[in-house]
């Protein structure tokens, strides 16, 4: 029977290279984001026949999601080891006009649903005695990121924080728990948010003068989802390009 691994926010993105590394390891997958349309046509490209794949709505704003979505995992593949916490929304607001509906949006989306994830999850993988957690946070929790994503950054920063928290908590229970803390990667996000003319700009400030990739970071989570890797754990993995150094 194969390793089981699940990734939020998985239609697109960062999301959708994670899980395509687990599978390509070897893993069954489940693909999850908010639209289950979404998460299937994603699922039904990297494993068209089905069989190492599952595709499941989850609302990382839902505690009754996640929990819907480790009782499906379990009954299409018996066990869950590996977790990634992976869904997130940015927001551009000038930080004095940020209104504390918004402020709480933000940590809502990606804040709360990463401590969600690692009790729904990690109660489930410390009760079988193994299990293996990977947060994403981000270089903006690190830095601060931008003026006018303080929310963001904030509620990436506390992701650091949870995930040294939880590790503590669950390592009696042979569950690791990790993060990753990405500078700006090659992907649609980014694309998006930074036009081709300001592309230039972006890259001039990188030391390594590249965008991240993305199909590292899914190597990354494979090496972290090891056995092997059972003594890190509460660590912040940082692949920023050198604009953080601790
Ligand atoms: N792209 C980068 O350069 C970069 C850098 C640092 C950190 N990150 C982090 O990596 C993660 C993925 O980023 P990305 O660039 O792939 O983003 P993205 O916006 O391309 O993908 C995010 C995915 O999350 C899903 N999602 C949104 N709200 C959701 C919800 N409520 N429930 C479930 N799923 C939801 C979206 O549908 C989408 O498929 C995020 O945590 C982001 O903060 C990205
Ligand atoms: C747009 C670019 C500068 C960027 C994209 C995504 C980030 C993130 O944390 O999600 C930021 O780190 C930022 O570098």
């Amino acid at each position: 029977m194969s390793q089981v691994a699940l990734v939020t926010g998985a239609a697109q993105g960062l999301g959708l290279a994670i899980a395509s590394r687990l599978f390509a390891a070897g893993y069954a997958v489940a693909i999850t984001d908010l639209s289950l349309e979404r998460a299937q046509a994603a699922a039904d490209r990297l494993d068209p026949s089905g069989q190492r794949s599952l595709a499941l709505k989850l609302d990382v704003d839902s505690k009754a999601d996640f929990e819907a979505a480790l009782a499906a995992v379990v009954e299409r593949f018996g066990a869950l080891h590996v977790a990634v916490n992976n869904a997130a929304m940015t927001m551009t607001t000038p930080v004095m006009q940020i209104s504390p509906e918004e402020f709480d949006r933000v940590l809502s989306l990606n804040t709360r649903s990463v401590f969600v994830g690692c009790q729904v999850f990690g109660a489930h993988m410390a009760a079988a005695g193994y299990g293996r957690i990977v947060n994403m946070a981000s270089l903006a929790g690190q830095n601060g990121g931008t003026a006018t994503g303080a929310h963001y950054a904030a509620s990436k920063g506390a992701i650091v924080t949870l995930t040294k928290i939880f590790a503590k908590e669950l390592a009696s229970g042979g569950v690791t728990v990790n993060a990753i803390a990405p500078g700006p990667i090659e992907s649609p996000a980014v694309r998006a948010a930074v036009p081709p003319e300001r592309m230039e700009g972006l890259l001039a400030n990188i030391p390594v003068k590249r965008l991240g990739d993305a199909d590292f970071l899914g190597d990354l989570v494979v090496q972290l989802a090891r056995p092997e890797a059972y003594f890190t754990t509460g660590a912040t993995w940082d692949v920023n390009g050198g604009l953080f150094m601790r």
